[in-house]
């Protein structure tokens, strides 16, 4: 049994309405116990009986997992979502009476969160209920830490609440949380599968790679996109739970918003903060994986010298020192890059330390970072306008950063590729892939096929 202090969280809750004052409409009261360990794939299960809005997020090692319930509050800094979305927090921050005794990174008051990849981009009604950018505070939080997990409450008290009214609502709520409910192993069949534009899209490709042969631009990253319908509703416990067995070196994620999911498995981190320590990553370059251990390692030597995939990798990692460098001190890029093994591919990889300077927030460096040359192109503006002409498909929240953050300046955001958007019964899915001067439409083609794979794998396809 999970041992939760209730009589604390109607204390806090009672001393919580002394501090209101007569002009405030509410104060946010976040409370975090540690508690036994509970599984995160579980509670989110177990949030299904009460109809909230799930998140879920774990890092690419699988050792941090973080499951939200509800919402408490919510962010939607439309107009200028990177300095809107970073004064907002810092105004819930200095407001909120936050009793978290852990230092633990992801525990206490923590906000996750999305946005869109091109806020310029005319949105399609796909992606209706998924804003330009959005961060919720989980009504009910699950942190887990290594072998160490932790249970956060959010609450919104108001000056004529009463205490024990809302603790004991609080507590039927945690007993259906901590209930163990048998997980649902779901086997989906895929009845329709559209690819959107194929013909178009290797057009595209080819018309990409004449601007860039013009000067026009160096390198553009071009996606496209597959519909699905199934035999039956998608549940969201079952795809994470595949992802979770499939898909090593990947944050997995899935962000519900009414009646849509938007989840993934992707391995491209955008920015990690522990406190002023911060990493990147650049993750470009591909290749497939190979059928032997020695001929996957021939095919990651390969791709380790191929001109046009270090090239493309290159770009990345120019771009990423450079939008750092203001920002920060210590940074650190090794010369080469290694390689980045997944199941269905391998990707080149060069990790980017640094150290935050001070008075900065995680948000300026996305703010910089996004779009990397991983999904815009470069130079960034020339790419992302061809892109918004030519790509016949509304990225939404593909390809953009997502992620999450806490109270004591730690955070981690990655870019949501391998991703999709489940609709109840039905699925749109991405992949894109950087396009440079002497790229084959063909074999971009057939590169973003393999990208396809972790969501098809999960959705019924092969
Ligand atoms: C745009 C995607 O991948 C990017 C990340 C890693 C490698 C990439 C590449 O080699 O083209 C892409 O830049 C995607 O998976 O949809």
């Amino acid at each position: 049994m999970i041992e939760i202090k209730h009589r604390q969280v109607e204390e806090l809750i009672e001393k919580a309405i002394q501090k209101i004052s007569k002009d405030e409409e509410y104060r946010l009261v976040s409370i975090t116990n540690k508690i036994e360990n509970f599984d995160a794939l579980q509670f989110f299960e177990g949030a299904k009986h009460i109809e909230k809005s799930r998140t879920f997020w774990t890092n690419s090692d699988k050792d941090f997992y973080l499951v939200g319930i509800g919402q408490v509050y919510e962010i939607l800094a439309e107009e200028s979502r990177f300095t809107g979305t970073k004064k907002a927090w810092r105004d819930i921050l200095s407001k909120a009476l936050i009793y978290n005794p852990y230092e633990s990174p992801g525990t206490g008051i923590v906000a996750l969160g999305g946005m869109a990849f091109d806020p310029k981009k005319e949105p399609s009604a796909i992606w209706s209920n998924y804003k330009q950018s959005h961060f919720t505070i989980p009504e009910f939080l699950l942190s887990v830490n290594k072998d160490d997990c932790y249970f956060t409450v959010n609450i919104q008290v108001r000056k004529d609440d009463l205490p024990t009214q809302l603790a004991n609502e609080i507590e039927r709520v945690e007993r259906i949380l901590f209930a163990h409910s048998e997980l649902e192993i779901q086997d989906l069949t895929i009845q329709f599968k559209n690819e959107i534009a194929p013909f178009e899209w290797k057009n595209t490709v080819k018309k990409a790679t004449e601007e860039i042969c013009q000067g026009k631009a160096e390198k553009i990253v071009l996606a496209r996109e597959i519909r699905l319908k199934f035999n039956e509703r998608a549940s969201i416990t079952s795809v994470l739970r595949k992802l979770l067995e499939t898909q090593p070196n990947s944050y997995i994620f899935a962000f519900e918003k009414g009646n849509d999911c938007f989840i993934g498995a992707t391995p491209e981190r955008l920015v990690k903060r522990e406190k002023e320590h911060l990493l990147s990553t650049c993750l470009a370059g591909t290749a497939p994986r190979g059928k032997t251990a020695e001929e996957d390692k021939q095919i990651g030597k390969e791709l380790l010298h191929d001109p046009k995939n270090r090239k493309e990798h290159d770009f990345v990692v120019q771009m990423i020192k450079q939008a750092m460098e203001d920002y920060c001190t210590d940074l650190e890029v090794p010369n080469n890059p290694v390689i980045y093994p997944l199941r269905n591919l391998q990707h080149l990889y060069t990790p980017v330390t640094a150290t935050l300077k001070q008075g900065y927030s995680i948000f300026d460096i996305i703010e910089n970072l996004h779009p990397t040359p991983a999904l815009g192109g470069t130079p960034t503006e020339e790419s992302l306008a061809f892109i918004r002409e030519h790509e016949h498909m509304d990225r939404g929240w593909y390809g953009a950063p997502i992620g999450w953050l806490d109270s004591n300046q730690n955070g981690e955001f990655a870019v949501a590729i391998r991703s999709a958007l489940v609709q109840g019964e039905e699925a749109s899915l991405f992949a894109g892939c950087g396009v440079v001067k002497d790229s084959d439409p063909e074999a971009e083609y057939e590169e973003t096929n393999i990208k396809f794979l972790p969501m098809l794998s999960v959705l019924g396809g092969q």
